[in-house]
C-alpha cells in the first residue's frame, strides 16, 4: 500500500485522491472509514466519547485498512501516535507529506472538523509528530507553497518501483517475455 502520512492540512486526502487517480487504485481515507463506521462525525466521537475512544476506533481501522485491498491510503492526522500502527506500518510505503504549521493552520482555517487544531499545546504537538512522520517515511516531500498537483507529482516520481508504471504495464512486460 502507499500511506500518506502528515500533519493536519498537509494535503493527505487531497493529495491522495489524486495519486490513486494517476495510479489507478482505490483511495481510502481512514478518517472517512471511521466516520461511516460510527455512524458520526469525529468532532462528535471526540464530544461524546473523548480522544482516547477515538484512538482506539482509529487504531482499529487502520489495522483494517491497511490489510485489505491494494489502494492509496491517507492516516488521519494523529495516526502515527500509537506504536500498533507504527509497526503495522513497516510493511507498507510510507509518504511524508512535510508542511508548517503555519501554512497547516492557514489551509485549515475555519474547518470545524479537526477538534485536535484546537489543542493549545499545538506548536509542541507539531515538532512531535513531524519527527514521528520523518522516521516513518520512505518518501518525504516539503508541500508549503506547493499546489496539491505538483506535490503528488513529486511523490509519483519518487516511489519505489512498480508503484511509478502506469497500472497493467508491468503484466504486458512479464508476458512478452
Ligand atoms: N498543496 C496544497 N496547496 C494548497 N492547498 C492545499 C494543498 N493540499 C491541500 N490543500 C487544501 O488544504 C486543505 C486541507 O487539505 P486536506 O484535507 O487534504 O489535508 P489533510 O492532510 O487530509 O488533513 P487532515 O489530517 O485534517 O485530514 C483543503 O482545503 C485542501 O484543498
Ligand atoms: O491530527 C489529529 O489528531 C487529527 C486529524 C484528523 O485527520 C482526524 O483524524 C482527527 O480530527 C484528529
Ligand atoms: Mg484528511
Amino acid at each position: 500500500m502507499i500511506v500518506l502520512v502528515g500533519f493536519m492540512g498537509a494535503g493527505k486526502t487531497t493529495v491522495g485522491r489524486l495519486l490513486a487517480d494517476r495510479l489507478g487504485l482505490p483511495f481510502v481515507d481512514t478518517d472517512h472509514v471511521i466516520e461511516d463506521r460510527e455512524r458520526r462525525s469525529i468532532p462528535q466521537i471526540f464530544e461524546a466519547d473523548g480522544e482516547a475512544a477515538f484512538r482506539d476506533v482509529e487504531q482499529a481501522v487502520v489495522a483494517d485498512v491497511l490489510s485489505g485491498p491494494e489502494a492509496v491510503v491517507s492516516l488521519g492526522g494523529g495516526a502515527c501516535g500509537r506504536e500498533a500502527t507504527r509497526e503495522v506500518l513497516r510493511a507498507h510505503t510510507v509518504v511524508h507529506l512535510d508542511v508548517s504549521l503555519e501554512q497547516a493552520r492557514r489551509r485549515t482555517a475555519g474547518d470545524g472538523n479537526r477538534p485536535v487544531l484546537r489543542r493549545p499545546d499545538l506548536a509542541e504537538l507539531h515538532a512531535a509528530r513531524r519527527a514521528v512522520f520523518h522516521a516513518l517515511a520512505d518518501v518525504e516531500v516539503d508541500t508549503d507553497g506547493r499546489a496539491a498537483r505538483s506535490v503528488a507529482d513529486e511523490v509519483l516520481a519518487a516511489l519505489p518501483d512498480p508503484h511509478d508504471a502506469p497500472a497493467g504495464a508491468l503484466d504486458d512486460l512479464a508476458e512478452d517475455r
